[in-house]
């Protein structure tokens, strides 16, 4: 495997895979009107190998979102690169490369968790018949260990259901990647251990990508293979850090010794990551 580094002026160097699945280079994103320009996120390398769990951690308002949403191609960059699958993210997403989940699992309420699940599939592709799209609907549901609950409608299941239903309706599509924006955020602890638990074996049975936005630093390290830290103002990435534990990680994993070490690691480095303009 080929090993390309890039060494911004005055920046830390970026190891880009040739295996890399996603690769930002350079990143920045601008917003706002002519009066009021805000620089969002600024030069940002991240690189993600095929298959891979990542992870972004980082202040409320340091653009972990605005980032997710430039690799899933709903937000052009202001300048340098993004490659998913090497075309870029709008021409991935049209390829039904990019699943995405967000903490809202926005569901439609008149429709039950299998026509739910199969939802996007049939937009997409309009020639699947309504039993075929069923089919895949129920062997999505089986996947996210929702099987049961396929005629239930979101108003009949509970917020870790619904999002269990969310990332049924991604898988559907059958993406290579999965961007999933704090999935688990309005959950209850328990509940969110276990979601965690089950996106992890979602994960090793399906090898996809995961780039996973969160706030929790016990989620991050557990589920994650390595975790970006985003500053703030503007938003950029700061440091980052690998989590050699290995898998399959259980509820457990949190009680060995180098977890602890890499919980208060991150901790750390998500503090000085609130230094506004602080240095990278
Ligand atoms: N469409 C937009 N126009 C102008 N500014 C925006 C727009 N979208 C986001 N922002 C600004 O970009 C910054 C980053 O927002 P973003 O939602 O990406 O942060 P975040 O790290 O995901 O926050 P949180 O953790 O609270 O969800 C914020 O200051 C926000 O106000």
């Amino acid at each position: 495997m080929q090993v390309e580094t890039i060494r911004p002026a005055g920046g830390r160097p970026t190891h880009i895979r040739h295996d890399d699945l996603i690769s930002a280079k350079g990143v920045s994103v601008v917003m706002g009107t002519d009066r009021n320009r805000q620089l969002i996120l600024r030069d940002i390398d991240l690189a993600v190998p095929q298959g891979s769990f990542v992870s972004l951690i980082g202040p409320s308002g340091c653009g972990k979102s605005t980032l997710l949403k430039v690799l899933a191609g709903l937000v052009n960059p202001s300048s340098g690169s993004v490659s998913v699958a090497g075309v870029s993210p709008g021409e991935a997403a049209r390829k039904r490369m990019i699943g995405l989940v967000f903490q809202d699992a926005n569901l439609l309420p008149w429709k039950n968790a299998v026509d739910n699940a199969s939802m996007l599939l049939g937009i997409a592709d309009k020639s699947m018949s309504r039993s075929a799209l069923r089919a895949r609907g129920q062997e999505m549901l089986d996947l996210v260990g929702l099987g049961d609950a396929a005629h239930k409608r979101p108003n009949e299941l509970s917020g870790g259901m619904r999002q269990r239903v969310a990332i049924a309706r991604a898988l559907a599509l059958d993406p290579a990647v999965l961007l999933m924006d704090e999935p688990f955020g309005a959950l209850d602890a328990i509940t969110r251990d276990s979601m965690g638990q089950s996106l992890l074996e979602i994960w090793q049975r399906t090898g996809k990508t995961i780039v996973f936005v969160t706030h929790s630093i016990d989620e991050a390290i557990q589920l994650s293979r390595q975790v970006h830290v985003l500053g703030i103002k503007p938003g950029r990435i700061t440091q980052s850090l690998d989590i050699p534990l290995p898998y399959p990680r259980d509820a457990s994993v949190t009680e060995v010794p180098e977890f602890v070490r890499l919980v208060l690691q991150l901790r750390t480095m998500l503090r000085s990551s609130h230094q506004p303009g602080g240095a990278t």
